[in-house]
């Protein structure tokens, strides 16, 4: 298995300009379905930094304790909120979102499962998945298989264990995934340092970041980069490899600035503009 390095040059092959004629309606309309009473914090990161890697519209969709929180902390960001105070219980919405994420902060009540699974079996749109939404999964593996399609999934190590069972190795780990990606046909972006994409036999290695990404919300940021560029017609591969990719870069341009000790989730998503002109300016 050799990987496919994910550098600078296989980010100028995918990147998309911006075209000076569009507008926020053409830009990509995201939902991050996200938070539960505590976990509020995942959803406000996870919207904020995907309005932030240039989607046009982006709705939260939250438990009913969270619609404050969300339209204070995000006034740019739309907010639905679910009938439940605490945890989400039941996903319905009239907007026609390009890209959905579903799982950062989301908790797994019994009608938080129910939610997951009523959505996932009939919902057509590009789909993340995170955190807990990937736990809901792995307590119910016969869900995986209403999945569409190019699904991506970004499970940390304890996540993707939960989901595909113990390795042995690290090469016995990246088998597993890959019959994994293969049987469901899903993109898994396997976080780690570094973190590895696979998409069935292919596997990507990401060169850009580093320890400072080591702090509570780093994962939920990456969800919405991800998922922004979905909005943004980018295919799910590319999407996870340059959401990825731009994830690193932040921490790696942050870094002298920062320290590695200060550098927190926010920190992403405030050097996102530096890490997309960096990709700009080559
Ligand atoms: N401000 C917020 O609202 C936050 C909400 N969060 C949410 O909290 C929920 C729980 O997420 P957690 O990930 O903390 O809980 P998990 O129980 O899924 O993961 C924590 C466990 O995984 C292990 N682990 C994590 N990363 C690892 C790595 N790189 N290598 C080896 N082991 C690793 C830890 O040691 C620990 O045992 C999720 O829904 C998440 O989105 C977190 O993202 C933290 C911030
Ligand atoms: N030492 C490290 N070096 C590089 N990246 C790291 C390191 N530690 C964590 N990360 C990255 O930070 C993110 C952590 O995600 P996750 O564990 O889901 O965080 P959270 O759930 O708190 O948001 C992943 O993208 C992971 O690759
Ligand atoms: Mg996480």
């Amino acid at each position: 298995m050799q990987p496919i390095f994910i550098d600078k040059n296989e980010i100028i092959k995918r990147y998309k300009p911006i075209d000076s004629h569009t507008h926020k309606g053409i830009q990509g309309h995201a939902l991050i379905i996200a938070g539960s009473y505590g976990k509020l914090g995942a959803a406000v990161l996870a919207s904020k930094c995907c309005l932030k890697s240039g989607c046009g519209l982006v709705t939260a969709y939250v438990p009913e304790c969270g619609y404050q929180i969300l339209q204070i902390s995000n006034p740019e960001v739309m907010t639905l909120t679910d009938e439940k105070e605490k945890y989400i219980s039941n996903i319905s919405f009239d907007i026609k979102p390009q890209a959905i994420a579903i799982g950062p902060g989301l908790g797994q009540e019994i009608e938080t499962q129910k939610a997951v699974h009523d959505f996932i079996k009939t919902n057509k749109v590009p789909l993340v998945i995170d955190a807990d939404a990937l736990n809901i999964l792995s307590k119910n593996k016969d869900w995986l298989a209403l999945l569409q399609p190019k699904t991506i999934l970004t499970p940390h190590p304890k996540e993707l264990e939960r989901l595909i069972g113990k390795w042995s190795t690290e090469a016995d780990k990246f088998d597993k995934t890959i019959a994994f990606s293969k049987q469901y046909g899903l993109v898994i972006v396997m976080k780690g340092a570094p973190t590895h994409i696979i998409d069935e036999e292919t596997v990507y290695k990401n060169t850009t970041g580093n320890a400072a990404l080591a702090t509570a919300g780093s994962g939920d940021v990456l969800t919405g980069i991800i998922t922004s560029l979905v909005a943004q017609s980018y295919e799910p591969i590319d999407a996870a490899v340059f959401g990825v990719y731009l994830h690193g870069l932040t921490a790696d341009i942050a870094l002298p600035e920062t320290s590695y000790q200060s550098f927190i989730a926010s920190d992403i998503i405030k050097y996102l503009g530096k890490a997309f002109l960096s990709i700009e300016n080559n």
